[in-house]
């Protein structure tokens, strides 16, 4: 029985998953997710340094005339200590005498011979010193268990001399689609065939979701074939399939599962596009049986596969998120089911896609997110709020816009 969007996602957020680790260097690290908790392992900056090429003082030495005593470049091992009327030349980055109470960037001094300085600027106590532990404290928390590691935590793992770290492996992913009317784009079709395009899809997807992803081909409409490719993946912690789910003579993929002591986790969602999708396991391994539609399997693998994948590479970020915004015109919907709506979020409002019907693949391709109505809502009025799930992000556009913020 087909069961609410509520209660997927609650189950689909306690599936019990076992999780595999590795220890990888970081340079390979980039969309890993992060087995362990790291820790700083030294404080950054990790002694008091200058923020400018300029002068350390002794802020009550401020209007006085300096003694240039001794200059220290980064990187340097200097001990020297500040001294009455005297002061230090020192370099950007640069560790700062201990007993230092200002920096004076070099610009706001006037050189009175080789060896005097005056300040020529006002001058703020403790001002231009890049304290110890100011940004990372040693032993604080860097990166939780079930992080992304995106670019800035790699920032912050060389930042501390981390050279491997402890990662989930990757999801180990099958895609295949049953139906005797597709073939495969690099294959020859005659006028009654289609393409699949379900396939290449979810394969695309699920790589850039950050799987290992592996394709075997496609599955003849006859129980046997699809039990041989079913039989093929169970070393996979997930098997997707299109196609086959629904109610028509030739839907073979239901009956080739449950020869194969298919244990059924849900069996439809009471949603739209896409309620025919089922899920369940073979042993370890989980199935998604997406319906063929190409439209309803690429917004249901949207909305709750890509949850299952959350899961599966070890993350901690398992709920979707959203951007509140209004829609850009009235919008009429017939209600009874939730409905997902792919759209275009510009940025100032929601644009729904007109051309929407669940057989199309066209769709998405003009579409950065969509929205889940729920099942009440039979009208939105124009600038109604609504929540935009958004689908693949870089959020750059076509327009040169100012987004320069005033006030
Ligand atoms: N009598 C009923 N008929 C249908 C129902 C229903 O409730 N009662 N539900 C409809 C809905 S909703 C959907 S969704 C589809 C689901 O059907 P299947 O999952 O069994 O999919 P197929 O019949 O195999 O194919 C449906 C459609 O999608 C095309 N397709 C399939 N696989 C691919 C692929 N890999 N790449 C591109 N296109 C694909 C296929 O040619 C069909 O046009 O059932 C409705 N019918
Ligand atoms: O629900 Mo079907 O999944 O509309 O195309």
């Amino acid at each position: 029985m087909a069961i609410s969007v509520e209660d997927t996602i609650n189950i689909i957020s306690q599936l019990h998953l076992k999780q595999n680790f590795e220890i990888i260097p970081i340079e390979d690290a980039l969309n890993r997710v992060c087995a362990q908790n790291i820790y700083a392992t030294s404080s950054l900056p990790k002694f008091n340094n200058s923020a400018m090429d300029g002068y350390a003082i002794l802020y009550e030495n401020k209007d006085e005339e300096l003694e240039v005593i001794d200059t220290v470049f980064a990187g340097d091992n200097n001990n020297t200590l500040l001294k009455n009327n005297c002061c230090v030349k020192i370099m950007t980055g640069a560790r700062v005498p201990n007993n230092t109470t200002a920096i004076i960037p070099k610009e706001d001094t006037h050189k009175l011979n080789d060896k005097k300085i005056k300040i020529i600027k006002n001058v703020k106590k403790f001002q231009h010193i890049r304290y110890i532990g100011e940004d990372i404290k040693e032993d604080e928390l860097l990166i939780k268990i079930g992080e992304n590691i995106n670019f800035s935590k790699i920032t912050l793992l060389s930042s501390q001399g981390i050279s491997h770290i402890k990662v989930y492996k990757k999801p180990k992913i099958v895609v295949f689609s049953s139906g005797e009317e597709l073939k495969l784009h690099y294959e020859k079709i005659q006028d009654h065939q289609i393409y699949n395009s379900n396939t290449p899809t979810l394969i695309a997807r699920a790589k850039e979701l950050g799987c290992d992803v592996r394709f075997i081909g496609q599955a003849k409409d006859s129980v046997d074939a699809i039990k041989e490719l079913i039989e093929n993946s169970l070393d996979a912690d997930m098997i997707i399939t299109s196609g086959g789910v629904s109610v028509g003579d030739a839907d073979f993929t239901k009956e080739a599962f449950n020869e194969l002591e298919f244990e059924t986790i849900f069996d439809g969602i009471i949603i739209k596009p896409g309620k025919p999708t089922v899920f369940g396991k073979i042993g370890d391994t989980l199935i998604l049986n997406l319906p063929g539609n190409p439209l309803a399997s690429a917004m249901i693998f949207e909305m709750f596969g890509k949850l299952i994948i959350q899961k599966l590479l070890g993350s901690n970020e398992i709920y979707p998120n959203y951007i509140e915004t209004n829609i850009s015109q009235d919008f009429k919907n017939k209600a009874g089911r939730i409905t997902l709506l792919p759209g275009f979020f510009d940025g100032e409002s929601f644009n729904v896609c007109q051309k929407r019907s669940p057989g199309m693949v066209s769709t998405l391709s003009n579409c950065n997110s969509m929205i889940a109505l729920n099942e009440n809502v039979d009208f939105l009025k124009e600038n109604a709020k609504v929540k935009v799930l958004p689908i693949n992000w870089k959020f750059f556009t076509e327009i040169k816009k100012d987004f320069l913020t005033n006030e």
